[in-house]
C-alpha cells in the first residue's frame, strides 16, 4: 500500500546545505520508492493535491502526519562497522589498535566459529544497529562463512539495506583465529558472495543486501591472498570492497615494511583495490599524496572518530580529504567505537573537527608570533651591535603542517597573510569545524556516495528509495538529554516561550547532539518500517 507523509522534513543537499521544510508532502509508492515530493503544502491544499495524484480512496493508502517536535529525515548510513565485535562494546579502550586486536578483538571474533553462537548473538546485533537509526550498514563479519551467512540472512530478513563481507585474514593473527590457506579464504569468500546474491530481492526487484570483498587490512593478508582477492575484484567491477587504512602509526609502519611500500595507499593500489566502490576505514594518518591517490581512484573514506578517539588513533583530517575531492562518510566502527549509533559518530566528528581547528589556530598563532619576533629582532639587529640569535623552530612548524595543523579556525580570519595561517583547500574545509549541514551530509548523502548508492538513498528525491527516520524531540520520548518540545510547559500567550522549540533547525541539532534511540519513532527502509520505538517485534 502507498504511504503519504505530511509534516516537517529535513533533507540534506550538500556539504554546506540542507532543507528544513515544515510542511512537506512525500508520496511513497507501495514498492517503497518516492513518487512525488511537494516541499510546501498548506493543509488546505492537501485534498486537492492527493486527488491530483489519484489518492481519493482513503482506505487505499496510509496517511502519516507528523506532529510538532517530529520530523522525517533520511536514515543514517554506517559505512563501517564490525557486527562480530558488538559483544565488546565499551571494553578494551586502554589499548591501541594492534594490542587491542590481539587482546580483545580476535578472541571475541573467534567465538563466531560456533554457528550456534552466531545464531544467538547476531539477532541482537542487527536489532541494536537498526534501532539506532542505521538504514544502510557496511558490515564486517568474522572470517567464518557460516556465521557470516547467518548475519547476511538476518539483515536481509529484517529488511535493512546493507553490505556484508567476511574477513580475509591469513597472517599476523592468532592460531585459533586465522584462515588456514589462501584457497580456503578465497573459496569461502566466493561462497558468501554467491549466497548473498541469491537472497530474494525486494519489492522493487533490487537487492537490499550486497556482498562486499573484505580483506581485513594489509597486515592480515599475504601477498598471495591479496593477489587472489584482487583477481576477484577485477573480474567483478561492481563488487564493493572494504578494508582499513592508516588508522594507527605502528600499523602504518608495519604495513610499509611488510610490503616494502612507500605508503599504505600504494599497497592497496598495487593490488587494484582502490576504486570507486572501495570503502577505506579510518585514514587518520594519510599523507596528502595518499589523499590525491585515493581521490584519483574515486575510493571513499569512512570517518570513524569515536573509534579513533577510543583507541587513541588520532583525528582524521576530514576537511583536507574533502578538499582533495575524496568521498567521505561516517562509520561507527564498533567495537573500536563504543556506540552502535551514528549519532555518537556525528558528535565525535564534530569534536574532532573542532580540535583540529583549534590546533591549527594555535599553530598559526605560534608561527605568527615567531615571525613577528624574528622581524623585531632583525630590526633591532639593524640598529644595534649583533647578538647570537635563538635557533629557529621553523622545521617543527613545518612538520606540524604536514600533519594538517596549518591554517586557523574562525576566530583568526583576520591574520596577516605573511603568517601563513590561511592554508585551506579549494572547498575551504581544511582545518575548519564541520557545520551541522556537513555533519548531516556525512551521515547520510556522503555515506551514500561512499557506498555508490547516491542515486538510491541518502536524501529524499523523486525515484529514490524511501529510507527514512521519523524522529521525535517531544518531551514524552523520555530522553532526559533532550529539552523537548512541550507546549504545556513552554506555551505562553499563544506562542512558545522559546521560539527555539519551534525551530526545525534546532530540533535537528538537539537530535544530533542529545538524541538516542528513544527519539527514533520509526526506522524505514524501502518504505517499510523495520525498527524504532513503534516497531512491533
Ligand atoms: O578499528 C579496527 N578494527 C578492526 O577490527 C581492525 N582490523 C584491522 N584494523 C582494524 N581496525
Amino acid at each position: 500500500m502507498a504511504t503519504i507523509y505530511y509534516g516537517p522534513v529535513i533533507n540534506p543537499q550538500s556539504l554546506t546545505d540542507y532543507l528544513a521544510l515544515p510542511k512537506c508532502l512525500i508520496l511513497v509508492s507501495a514498492k517503497g520508492d518516492i513518487d512525488r515530493i511537494y516541499e510546501d503544502v498548506q493543509s488546505s491544499q492537501l485534498q486537492e493535491i492527493l486527488a491530483q495524484n489519484g489518492y481519493t480512496d482513503h482506505s487505499a493508502f496510509n496517511f502519516i502526519e507528523s506532529r510538532e517536535g517530529e520530523f522525517l529525515m533520511p536514515g543514517f548510513i554506517d559505512t563501517h562497522t564490525h557486527a562480530c565485535q558488538v559483544p565488546n562494546l565499551g571494553v578494551g579502550g586502554e589499548f591501541e589498535l594492534l594490542q587491542w586486536l590481539d587482546n580483545y578483538t580476535f578472541p571475541t571474533e573467534a567465538r563466531f566459529k560456533d554457528a550456534g553462537y552466531a545464531e544467538r548473538a547476531y539477532p541482537d546485533v542487527v536489532r541494536r544497529i537498526v534501532n539506532s537509526g542505521t538504514t544502510t550498514c557496511c558490515y564486517y563479519g568474522s572470517l567464518h562463512l557460516e556465521a557470516t551467512k547467518i548475519l547476511a540472512k538476518l539483515v536481509h530478513d529484517r529488511g535493512q539495506r546493507a553490505f556484508v563481507g567476511k574477513c580475509n585474514m591469513n597472517r599476523n593473527c592468532p592460531p585459533n583465529y586465522i584462515e588456514p590457506s589462501v584457497k580456503e579464504s578465497i573459496d569461502t569468500t566466493l561462497a558468501l558472495i554467491k549466497y548473498i546474491e541469491e537472497l530474494p530481492k525486494t519489492s522493487n526487484s533490487q537487492p537490499l543486501v550486497h556482498p562486499i570483498l573484505t580483506p581485513r587490512f594489509a597486515i592480515s593478508c599475504t601477498e598471495e591472498l591479496l593477489e587472489r582477492v584482487s583477481k576477484i575484484a577485477l573480474e567483478n567491477p561492481k563488487l564493493a570492497i572494504q578494508t582499513h587504512i592508516s588508522e594507527n602509526p605502528s600499523e602504518v609502519e608495519l604495513t610499509k615494511s611488510l610490503f616494502n611500500a612507500d605508503s599504505y595507499a600504494q599497497v592497496y593500489e598495487r593490488y587494484h583495490l582502490l576504486r570507486n566502490n572501495t570503502i577505506l576505514a579510518h585514514g587518520v594518518h594519510l599523507t596528502e599524496d595518499e589523499m590525491v591517490l585515493i581521490a584519483k581512484h574515486g575510493a571513499g573514506v569512512s570517518h570513524c572518530p569515536t573509534s579513533n578517539f577510543y583507541l587513541s588513533s588520532g583525528m582524521a583530517r576530514v576537511g583536507m580529504l574533502l578538499d582533495h575531492g575524496v568521498k567521505v562518510g561516517l562509520g561507527t566502527d564498533v567495537a573500536g567505537g563504543y556506540s552502535p549509533s551514528i549519532l555518537s559518530t556525528i558528535q565525535h566528528a564534530s569534536i574532532a573537527s573542532k580540535m583540529l581547528a583549534i590546533q591549527a589556530a594555535q599553530a598559526a598563532d605560534k608561527k605568527c608570533n615567531r615571525s613577528r619576533d624574528r622581524h623585531r629582532r632583525d630590526e633591532e639587529a639593524d640598529s644595534e651591535p649583533s647578538e647570537p640569535s635563538e635557533p629557529s623552530d621553523e622545521v617543527e612548524s613545518h612538520s606540524h603542517g604536514h600533519h594538517g595543523h596549518h591554517g586557523h579556525g574562525h576566530k583568526h580570519h583576520h591574520h596577516e597573510d605573511n603568517c601563513d595561517g590561511d592554508k585551506k583547500g579549494p572547498g575551504g574545509f581544511t582545518n575548519e569545524r564541520l557545520s551541522i549541514a556537513a555533519l548531516l551530509y556525512l551521515a547520510t548523502l556522503g555515506g551514500a556516495h561512499v557506498c555508490c548508492l547516491q542515486d538510491r538513498i541518502g536524501s529524499f528525491a523523486e525515484k529514490k528509495a524511501f529510507d527514512a527516520l521519523l524522529v521525535s524531540v517531544r518531551d514524552e520520548t523520555g530522553n532526559p538529554g533532550v529539552w523537548g518540545y512541550n507546549t504545556a510547559r513552554d506555551l505562553t500567550d499563544g506562542v512558545t516561550a522559546q521560539s527555539a522549540d519551534r525551530s526545525m533547525v534546532e530540533w535537528l541539532e538537539r537530535f544530533l547532539f542529545c538524541g538516542d534511540d528513544r527519539n527514533i519513532r520509526r526506522v524505514i527502509v524501502q518504505g517499510k518500517m523495520i525498527g524504532g520505538q513503534e516497531y512491533q517485534h
